[in-house]
């Protein structure tokens, strides 16, 4: 859908150089998307995998995150391999809803209420990161965590429509229960993409 170099704005890499690879295609439904224009797989062009690589590789930076839209709807077996294979760092932005393919440096599971995470997903996860949209949703969080590995780092990030009420809450609870970090969408605080 589109692709851009920017700053990784979101949890355990924020502030880290980055180029973006949007791809189009998603069935989960967030009612808070932020990118519901990603959802319609056909109205965006296709692009060759090469291409994406040699924009990826245009600039300094060697960290490549897929999202979307949800980049596992998918097969990224070929393209995870070809960004590896140009010395890339492989991360990837999924609700976990579909089976994961692909090589992962980095795998950020984002659960939805809309359609589950498939359980093999969120045990591959290295970062859980759940979006508070309403008190509720903190005990929904706990039960997902109790599904990922040991060593996944944690985090709650406000939905952006409801920051201002929901980051009190957040800050609040991570102080109670300090197993949880909290994540700011801060590349719309910088402005940039
Ligand atoms: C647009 S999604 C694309 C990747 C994948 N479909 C997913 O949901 O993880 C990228 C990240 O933005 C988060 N996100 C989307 N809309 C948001 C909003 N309104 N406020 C806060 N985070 C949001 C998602 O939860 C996810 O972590
Ligand atoms: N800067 C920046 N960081 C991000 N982290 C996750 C994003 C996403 O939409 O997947 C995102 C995004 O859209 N921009
Ligand atoms: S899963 Fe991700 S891309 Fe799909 S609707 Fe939800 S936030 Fe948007
Ligand atoms: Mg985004």
């Amino acid at each position: 859908m589109e692709h851009f170099y920017t700053i990784q704005g979101e949890g355990y890499n924020t502030g880290r150089a980055a180029y973006f690879l949007r791809l189009g295609g998603c069935d989960v439904g967030c009612v808070w998307c932020d990118v519901k224009e990603s959802w319609d797989a056909e109205a965006h062009p296709r692009v060759a995998i090469a291409d994406m690589v040699a924009a990826v590789t245009s600039y300094p930076g060697r960290n490549a995150v897929i999202t979307g839209g949800e980049p596992l709807m998918h097969d990224l077996t070929q393209l995870t391999s070809s960004l590896q294979e140009a010395g890339c760092q492989t991360w990837i932005e999924t609700s976990g809803a579909y089976p994961l393919s692909g090589r992962w440096d980095w795998i950020c599971v984002s659960p939805k209420k809309f359609k589950a995470p498939l359980p093999q997903v969120l045990a591959e996860a290295h970062e859980l990161k759940v979006v508070v949209f309403n008190k509720s949703d903190f005990k929904w969080a706990e039960e997902h965590a109790a599904q990922v590995g040991e060593n996944c780092r944690l985090y709650l990030q406000p939905e952006w429509s409801k920051a201002a009420a929901i980051t009190p809450l957040i800050i609040d609870y991570v102080k109670a229960n300090p197993r949880w970090q909290v994540s700011l969408q801060t590349h719309k605080y910088l402005d940039i993409p």
